[in-house]
């Protein structure tokens, strides 16, 4: 029994790594759970720490190249409508212009030809988001490179009523990056210079054009780690994290980017360049106005550098992986990891039967860590720290206290890099899998922790088997990423789930948007999570900043509260 129980363990590690090693069977333990018996080679349960670059060996998470159809939309030159998002139906604005030949030869004269894109295959790219399923028809992309050339674009474009998109990495999934009509679309991408990097202070500033990947790999040849990791990190841009407030994988330990950023530079609809580029972690004077601009989603002003506080990189780390029978488990083993791991812990990741199953039946290369049985729950448990041998006591305890109470009903844990990569491979490839499962609608949440998968359990009753229910988020941080999977888009479908969804998060005072913020998908649905007195503020400010409208119109706030006087 012992020697199959380890055998399987050891098995597990074969076949899923790839890999041979030996483990001590000296130094195994046994505990008697349940009437199961959970074996650990104790020295070595924990990963051994790595020294080295731990975040570039993750999987990189890219675009999907398998091809998608467009999914089907009504579109007219004045109407937009998107086919999954019932609500999405709006009307182009008849005040804003459309690109004459003076404004080409304007653009061209500031930019030079380099900068002006009218192809229509490059258009066609940045028109579409990355699920494919909010698609404008802008003809112009501009590309400039300094903040005084996006001041002279907005300038420009202020004065003649042309809406413009800022544009990053373009992986978003709110449709918040892409135009919903013609807008010209000011993209950032050739603003990718890292200015300095203090390494007393710890602090980064950089062009907003920065991938996040970039800055990660700078980062850690100093010995630092960016405070933000997404699985979209290869493509994302830092500009376009700030702009929508990224919250990723990290948060947990690390804090929202309110906390990280230290200054901002931003450029405002009339093209005034606003410095607040600081790099001071204190400064009490007036309004800390960059918070405005964090999560606005380039509504306010296009952000062009960014300041921001890096963490110092931590040489111990831990990757595990564990089953659960119940939610309930998953709960108390968080409230477990808070107590036991304590600030060593670093991400708290939860993904149900069916997102697994997903994943399993979508995604090459990936292993079920458990393959003689499949799981309702599936935590992922990381810890960095500096002291290994202070980290896997802390982390022993954890799991050692988690077995003797039944928290868990099987467990591995990463015994190197590569394990450990292949355990946040399963996590991060959930979206990857459900683009390749057909048409998708996704719900990012905020909700108290106790109360969140009462919705996932409600909305699998509420629509019949052919609709996979699948969830999965940064459970840590209250954060579900509520999915489901149809083999093709249906309005009937999306009439079950919308409003149901919005208003099941209200009633329980919940957030619409955790983290992938507003964009067109949800401007008209703000007001679930955010009182009219809060949104007609926000208005007053958008008013304020950009009286023409012309910085991403349609998105974040309600169009019919932005309209000029
Ligand atoms: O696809 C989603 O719904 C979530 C995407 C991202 O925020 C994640 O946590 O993987
Ligand atoms: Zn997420």
């Amino acid at each position: 029994m012992e020697w199959k129980a380890s055998y399987r363990l050891l098995n597990y590690c074969k076949h899923l790594f790839h890999r041979r090693w030996t483990p001590n069977f000296h130094y195994f333990k046994t505990f008697y759970t349940s009437g199961c018996r959970y074996y650990f080679n104790q020295p070595s349960v924990l990963i051994k720490p790595y020294i080295g670059n731990f975040q570039q060996a993750f999987q990189t998470f890219k675009h999907p190249s398998v091809s998608l159809g467009m999914h089907q939309r009504n579109r007219c030159r004045s109407q937009y409508r998107c086919f999954a998002s019932q609500a999405t139906i709006i009307q182009r604005r008849s005040d804003f212009s459309t690109i004459s030949s003076e404004d080409l030869s304007y653009f061209k004269n500031i930019l030079g030809e380099r900068g002006v894109v009218q192809d229509e295959e490059t258009l066609d790219a940045v028109n579409t988001d990355w699920m494919r399923k909010y698609k404008g028809t802008s003809k112009l992309m501009l590309q400039p490179r300094t903040a005084e050339e996006v001041s002279q674009i907005l300038k420009y474009c202020n004065s003649r009523s042309l809406a413009v998109v800022p544009q990053g990495g373009n992986t978003g999934l709110v449709g918040g990056s892409v135009p919903a009509f013609d807008e010209v679309i000011v993209s950032l991408s050739h603003m990718s210079k890292i200015i300095s990097f203090d390494k007393v202070s710890s602090v980064l500033v950089c062009e907003a054009g920065c991938i996040l990947e970039n800055l990660i790999t700078f980062l850690d040849n100093q010995g630092f780690i960016m405070p933000l990791d997404l699985g979209a990190k290869g493509s994302c841009q830092i500009g376009g994290n700030v702009s929508t407030n990224a919250g990723g994988l990290r948060l947990l330990r690390y804090g929202s980017l309110h906390g990280s950023v230290l200054g901002l530079e931003v450029v405002l609809a009339n093209g005034t360049v606003l410095d607040m580029l600081s790099t001071l972690r204190k400064d009490n004077t007036g309004y800390d106005l960059k918070h405005l601009f964090i999560g606005s989603e380039g509504s306010l002003g296009i952000v062009t550098k960014v300041s921001i506080l890096t963490p110092p990189k931590l040489s111990s780390v831990n990757v595990c992986f564990l089953a659960c029978k119940d939610y309930e488990s998953c709960l108390k083993l968080l409230l477990e990891a808070r107590r036991k791991v304590g600030e060593i812990l670093s991400a708290f990741e939860f993904l149900d039967h069916d997102a697994m199953d997903l994943v399993l039946k979508h995604l090459e290369g990936v292993r079920n860590p458990f393959p003689s049985s499949m799981h309702n729950f599936y935590v992922l448990i990381e810890t960095m720290g500096s002291n290994e041998s202070y980290d896997r006591e802390k982390l022993d305890a954890f799991l050692l206290h988690s077995m003797e109470n039944d928290l868990m009903s099987d467990g591995v844990v990463a015994q190197d890099i590569t394990q450990a990569s292949s355990c946040w491979h399963i996590r991060e490839g959930i979206p990857e899998a459900l683009m390749k499962a057909g048409g998708v609608y996704k719900y990012d949440l905020s909700i108290p922790v106790e109360k969140m998968y009462d919705l996932v359990e409600e909305m699998r009753v509420r629509l019949d088997a052919s609709a996979k229910v699948v969830a999965y988020g940064h459970l840590g941080d209250g954060n579900l990423h509520l999915n489901i999977s149809t083999p093709q888009y249906d309005d009937n479908i999306l009439a079950q789930i919308e409003p149901f969804v919005y208003e099941w998060t209200s009633k329980h005072k919940g957030s619409i948007s955790a983290e992938h913020g507003l964009g067109l998908m949800k401007a008209n649905k703000i007001h679930y999570t955010k009182s009219s007195e809060t949104v007609q503020l926000m208005a007053t400010i958008k008013k304020q900043l950009d009286p023409n409208g012309i910085l991403n119109p349609y998105k974040v706030l309600p169009s019919s509260l932005l309209t000029k006087n």
